[in-house]
């Protein structure tokens, strides 16, 4: 299975890309973990055990779990010529500017990460000035830096593989994402489509290099047809634009309709997929918070541009029209305000579909999770004690490279 095949939001999962947490969450500190889009530091060890009960249970319903860190070390792998401009890129998107840091920095991951994959899970851990034993009296620089600081900052929201690069039909959108921090994950992405023989073919929608941003959780594959992208605090719609022209403009996509869900802008909703996944054919959880303020603008090519048109009618009928079936959206926290509100901030409504009417749910949100077992939903629980402290549930730790038709 080469390429990329994800036409749906709830087709039978395939194969599914991840990223185990690692060492990079053991460089959040108090005073970075808003720079950083943390709420609180997660304990590593249990994180990595939910994690990986999370690959374990998709495992057991027939879906191949793909690690991030996995295809970069094939990148490497196969690519030596590689290695040398990705480690420099790298270091330049870490902001290290001086000729003497860089060099410094170079020769420090090369002579020590011989092995790929420890260098790759090394970029993405970070670097602590301890580790480099500069000699002091050289820079003045290094005299009166604090003996222990972040020289290379780490990249821990990279567990969160649905934003920074998405698959819409059989091409992806590597994403320009909101945020300094998780901008620098999506190099993982530009070299794997660039180099990785599994992915080097597939069209790209978007660039990283594009001046405007947009996140993977805004993006939904409603059906081989239509697409929803959230309109959020992590997607601007100039960016919307520029996605719509390109897939419009690629023959082979038989996407025709953008649906552009206007979303309020803030960090509880941060993304279109906290507060609206598809769990069924009919059937999508929601939460309540967005039912009064969410617009929903439909795109569609005209000539070598496109129309936008308000759509003025209620979601589940904006929603019915595309479908071509009724729907029905189940409110997280089972309607109740303060279920809602508490439930949502854990993700309640961050779904992920394995196949029609079944999906991976966090443990914690247990009002929510009861409604959906009365709907008939089957659910797969995954402990969730550490892993929410990161803001995102299991669509945002999750990117589908595989639905079947
Ligand atoms: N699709 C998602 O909603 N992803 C969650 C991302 C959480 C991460 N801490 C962030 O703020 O970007």
């Amino acid at each position: 299975m080469a390429g990329v095949n994800v036409k749906s939001e709830i087709k039978p999962l395939k194969r599914v890309l991840l990223h185990r947490p690692g060492n990079e969450l053991l460089n959040l500190t108090p005073n970075t973990l808003e720079e950083l889009l943390f709420d609180d530091i997660p304990f590593l060890k249990v994180a990595q055990e939910e994690h990986d009960a999370f690959a374990q249970a998709l495992r057991d319903n027939g879906v191949e779990v793909v690690y991030l860190e996995d295809l970069m070390t094939e990148v490497l792998d196969q690519n030596p010529e590689v290695r040398e401009p990705f480690l420099k890129q790298f270091i330049e998107e870490a902001g290290i500017r001086t000729d003497r840091y860089q060099k410094i920095i170079f020769d420090y991951l090369n002579d020590n990460y011989p092995n790929n994959k420890d260098l790759v899970l090394k970029t993405m851990e970070g670097i602590n000035l301890t580790e480099l034993h500069t000699d002091k009296s050289n820079s003045l620089v290094d005299l009166v830096s604090e003996a222990s600081k972040m020289v290379v900052a780490p990249m821990p929201n990279l567990y969160f593989t649905r934003d920074n690069f998405a698959m819409i039909g059989n091409g992806v959108s590597i994403n320009r994402m909101y945020s300094v921090t998780r901008n620098r994950e999506t190099i993982y992405g530009e070299y794997i489509f660039k180099y990785h023989p599994n992915f080097k073919d597939v069209p790209q929608y978007y660039s990283r290099y594009n001046t405007f941003h947009i996140e993977g959780g805004d993006i939904l594959n409603l059906n081989e047809h239509v697409l929803a992208v959230g309109i959020s605090q992590r997607t601007e719609p100039d960016a919307i634009d520029a996605l719509a022209h390109n897939i419009f403009n690629d023959e082979t996509s038989p996407i025709d309709t953008i649906l552009a869900f206007y979303i309020p802008n803030n960090r509880a909703m941060m993304h279109l997929d906290t507060v609206f996944t598809q769990i069924d054919v009919d059937k999508f959880t929601i939460h309540p918070g967005i039912m009064g303020p969410l617009t929903v603008f439909e795109i569609t090519p005209e000539g070598e541009g496109i129309k936008v048109k308000e759509m003025t009618e209620p979601l589940e009928k904006i929603l019915e029209k595309y479908l071509g079936l009724p729907v029905e959206l189940i409110p997280c926290g089972g309607g109740d305000r303060i279920a809602a509100e508490r439930e949502q901030w854990n993700d309640g409504s961050n779904t992920l579909c394995i196949a029609p009417g079944l999906v991976a749910v966090y443990e914690r949100n247990d009002v929510t999770n009861k409604v959906l077992e009365e709907k008939g939903i089957k659910l797969v629980v995954i402990p969730s004690a550490e892993l929410s402290r990161g803001r995102g549930g299991p669509r945002c730790m999750s990117m589908p490279i595989w639905r079947e038709d």
